[in-house]
């Protein structure tokens, strides 16, 4: 059996995690803290980052976009991509808004991380300022969907890739004013969430034994 390497947080894991419940695929969930000096993950990824999905024969699959990709090739049923060109690039499109935005809240997550004295401002505001860009992107894609899902009205990894942002920042920003401030993505989010593979997968925050910056 597969297994998935994971941590409770992680919304590049949730992506994944999602993905192999709505094909069906069995797996083994194995939760690490990747910031640990004691974490495996660097046996399964030159990068040392998580999710990694180890297959059978002992080959790794990394980086959740690719991940997604090569289940798509692989396990092409059911799809979470829509079947037309232009479906598919704009699925992937909002993976990556959605994915960046992880990105900066990493970056300035461990920048607070820092002994206040040697932290950046300036640094700290440019990855804020990503986040603000993409919820107003995300809002206005939303905005403009026609039904639950934000494309072809099915489950697409553009889906799964906004909740698991969205599902994240949640707990990691829970006084962020976005639900508010958008009503509608706040809406469709939590029509997400209510899947039965969304519910399953929800975040937790995990606990970083190590110093890490
Ligand atoms: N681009 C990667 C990002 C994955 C990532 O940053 N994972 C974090 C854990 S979490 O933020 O998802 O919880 C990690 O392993 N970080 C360890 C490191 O960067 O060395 C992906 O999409 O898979």
């Amino acid at each position: 059996m597969w297994t998935l390497i994971s941590a409770s947080p992680s919304p590049y894991a949730r992506k994944v995690r999602i993905a192999l419940a709505e094909k069906g695929i069995p797996f083994t969930l194995q939760t690490e803290v990747p910031w640990d000096g004691a974490t495996v993950t660097p046996q399964y990824n030159p990068l040392e980052k998580l999710p990694v999905l180890i297959l059978d024969d002992g080959e790794c699959v990394y980086e959740s976009h690719y991940i997604l990709e090569w289940l798509e090739a692989k396990h092409p049923e059911p799809a979470l991509l829509p079947s037309d060109v232009d479906g598919r690039l704009f699925a992937k499109k909002v993976e990556v808004v959605c994915d960046g935005m992880c990105d900066a809240m990493v970056i300035a997550f461990f920048e607070r991380m820092r002994e206040p004295e040697k932290q950046s401002e300036p640094w700290k505001a440019r990855q804020m300022r990503k986040v603000e860009g993409g919820l107003r992107q995300l809002s206005t894609w939303v905005d403009q969907r026609q039904g639950q899902y934000l494309v072809d009205d099915r489950l697409t990894i553009a889906d799964l890739a906004i909740a698991a942002f969205l599902g994240w920042f949640a707990i990691r920003w829970s006084e962020h004013g976005w639900q508010t401030q958008y009503p509608a993505l706040k809406q469709y989010w939590e029509g997400l969430e209510a899947l039965p593979h969304f519910k399953e997968t929800r975040p937790s925050p995990q606990t970083i034994k190590d110093q890490v910056v």
